[in-house]
């Protein structure tokens, strides 16, 4: 487990991460979402006792990052892919890593094998594309069989089938019981593979919770209700004070009333319904509608994504 405590980071005039609370749990894929700048690896950084926190802290089962002598073999991470040795085989990078280590050699022909490097094993880092930097980082991270993991942006640079295939990693990770906490600056990369999620803004929190509960926050939760009387509901709806609107035919979607009040009333007066279905906002919606205020830089091509 992770907890991040009243973490604050500044510099100088600029707050990157202000009064941070929130805890990682085992077992769960957690994703660690903000838009670029919100501070995102600048706490990992800080829970990995890399950066100093200006105040608070945050401990990794119980104890701080620097207080872990089994170092690589209780918490592994990818930080920067690019912050590699290019003149270095894959395989001399990760050696020498478990030679730092005091890890079993044959971990390096393991976790190759794991992120799909084993046949490049021999070529050297400078030649390799973003997605593979990507894959070594992650043997890297996995080289001492750690419980817990630490990724930032991982996702950056793969190609769909490596898209698909860390998500398959992560929620293996989660399953066997190890604490996944992984960062994103774009919802759509977290919606199939996280359960919770850590979302920041301008160094601050805006939530932390289960995806499920994180959805319900964005104003497109909605009923869809199929009734044959639409017209006699949709006026016992309005006196409730939901905001009702004719979908074509028989179906009404309703805001601001639950599922459950919906079926009541309708019970109550008699009406047949043929359909009653919440609908949850789309996780892209909440995160943009939470995070607009507090975004520094957002590329036009998010702004579209959440259409
Ligand atoms: N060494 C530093 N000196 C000064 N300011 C910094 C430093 N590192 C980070 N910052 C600032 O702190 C804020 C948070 O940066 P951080 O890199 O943690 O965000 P992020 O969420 O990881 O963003 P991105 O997705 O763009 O990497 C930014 O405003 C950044 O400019």
């Amino acid at each position: 487990m992770i907890e991040v405590n009243g973490l604050t980071k500044r510099y100088g005039a600029v707050t990157a991460v202000r009064d941070l609370t929130f805890a990682v749990r085992p077992g769960h894929v957690t994703g660690f979402l903000g838009p670029n700048g919100a501070g995102k690896s600048t706490t990992l950084r800080m829970i990995l006792g890399l950066n100093r926190p200006t105040a608070g802290g945050a401990t990794i089962d119980g104890r701080s990052f620097a207080r872990h002598r089994a170092g690589l073999r209780h918490v592994g991470a990818l930080l920067d892919a690019g912050d590699v040795h290019g003149g270095r085989t894959a395989a001399a990078h990760l050696y020498a890593l478990a030679r730092g280590n005091g890890l079993p050699r044959r971990r390096v022909a393991d976790v190759l094998e794991e992120v799909g490097l084993a046949g490049v094993a021999r070529r050297r880092i400078g030649g390799f594309s973003l997605g593979m930097r990507q894959r070594l980082g992650i043997a890297a991270a996995l080289l001492g069989d750690p419980p817990v993991l630490l990724f930032d942006e991982p996702v950056n640079g793969l190609d769909p089938e490596g898209v698909r295939w860390i998500r398959g990693l992560f929620r293996r990770l989660a399953a066997e019981g190890r604490t996944v906490l992984v960062s994103s600056h774009l919802m759509s990369e977290m919606e199939n593979t996280a359960d919770h999620l850590v979302v920041i803004g301008r160094g601050e929190l805006i939530a932390a919770e289960s995806l499920a509960v994180f959805a319900a926050r964005g104003t497109g939760a909605s009923v869809s209700v199929r009734t044959p009387d639409s017209a006699e509901l949709a006026a016992v709806l309005a006196l409730e004070g939901a905001h009702v609107r004719p979908d074509g035919g028989d179906v009404l979607t309703v805001t601001g009333l639950g599922a459950a009040r919906i079926g009541e009333l309708a019970h109550q007066r008699r009406i047949m319904l043929h359909e009653l279905a919440p609908r949850t906002a789309s996780l892209e919606q909440a995160f943009m509608e939470l995070t607009a205020d507090r975004a520094d830089y957002r590329a036009e091509a998010q702004v579209g994504d959440a259409r």
